[in-house]
């Protein structure tokens, strides 16, 4: 259908590319850089686009669709999450929305693992310590961590993600596994997981994974009365959203101690600047939102996101819908 035309926000593993130039023409923002909104607008305006291929960084609202015009078929999203998308006004115009699950759940799960093992262990500090020749004779008391063996591992959001870190911690020999969702999920007996709620999480987990959307409902869930309510020795992980956690709020519980240690892929902005109080603490490791940067998985969204362009395009159901 070369009288189609698709337009990608940003430069995207060829994989996608290559997908969608069998098919369509295709113009990029060929940058590595996020598209500024008002060039996206400008750029929606210039050409009758009949699919979005679009990042977790671009504003999807009114100014963009209404720029786009009504032939727009498709927003597909290269992420998993899509709060940047106005479902709203997507649903009015009858455009539909699609993302790419699936297929970073594994990179996903994996970085959490690994950050949940950086934190617990002090391992950014210790990294730190070598660097600035802080490393001196064998002390007893130097950057003694939290073990995982025999402690209480809390999910905040069993999903395919939150499942698949659940499976990739359990043989560390947590004492319980206990998981809070909107409702019970059969695989968590995969995993031997019990649902918890909200309260139950807090209160009875010492690692806590949040593996949610960002959703009005989730959002600042954990707040200045949450870290008071968690244990001490608590450690929170989040690779799901930075919204989820109040970060004024977890600032001030670490440097109380209301919590022992936080472990981000996500914040809250993004990208968190330097001078953010959170980036100076040693009990917070801050990595810049790279749950899923494999090339396995960066290549698989590419070309999920391509082929729901496809579908669109061609009046099929796209893989990953999300709305209509
Ligand atoms: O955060 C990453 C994604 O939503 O894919």
């Amino acid at each position: 259908m070369p009288d189609k035309w698709v337009y990608v926000t940003r430069n995207i593993p060829q994989p996608g590319l290559a997908k969608l130039a069998e098919q369509f023409n295709i113009e990029t923002y060929q940058s590595d850089e996020a598209i500024p909104h008002d060039v996206l607008v400008s750029a929606m305006k210039g050409k009758r686009y009949d699919a979005l291929l679009c990042m977790l960084t671009d504003q999807i609202d009114e100014e963009v669709l209404d720029a786009a015009g009504p032939q727009l078929k498709i927003v597909a999203t290269m992420s998993v999450g899509y709060e940047h998308i106005n479902l709203q006004e997507c649903g009015k115009r009858n455009i539909l929305v699609a993302n790419t699950p699936g297929v970073s759940t594994d990179s996903v799960a994996e970085l959490t693992a690994t950050l949940l093992l950086m934190t617990a262990r002090r391992v950014t500090e210790g990294v730190e310590a070598v660097k600035k020749g802080e490393w001196g004779p064998w002390k007893p008391m130097w950057l003694c961590g939290t073990e995982l063996t025999g402690r209480v591992l809390g999910i905040y959001g069993l999903g395919r993600i939150g499942f698949n870190v659940g499976r990739r911690l359990k043989p560390f020999g947590f004492s319980k596994i206990y998981y809070t969702d909107v409702h019970e999920v059969s695989y968590a007996k995969d995993i031997d997981a019990e649902f918890v709620d909200f309260d139950g999480l807090i209160e009875k987990c010492d690692f806590i994974c949040v593996c949610c959307n960002l959703t009005p409902q989730t959002r600042h869930m954990f707040n200045a009365e949450v870290f008071k309510r968690m244990k001490k020795g608590a450690i929170l992980i989040n690779t799901g959203r930075g919204g989820v956690i109040d970060h004024e709020a977890l600032t001030e519980a670490l440097r109380n101690g209301d919590i022992t240690g936080a472990g981000l892929d996500v914040t809250e902005p993004e990208p968190l600047p330097p001078t953010h109080p959170l980036v100076s603490l040693p009990n917070c490791v801050i990595l810049p939102h790279m749950g899923s940067n494999t090339w396995d998985s960066r290549n698989a969204m590419a070309e999920i996101a391509a082929k729901n362009c496809i579908a669109a395009i061609s009046d099929q159901t796209p893989e990953g819908i999300v709305a209509a």
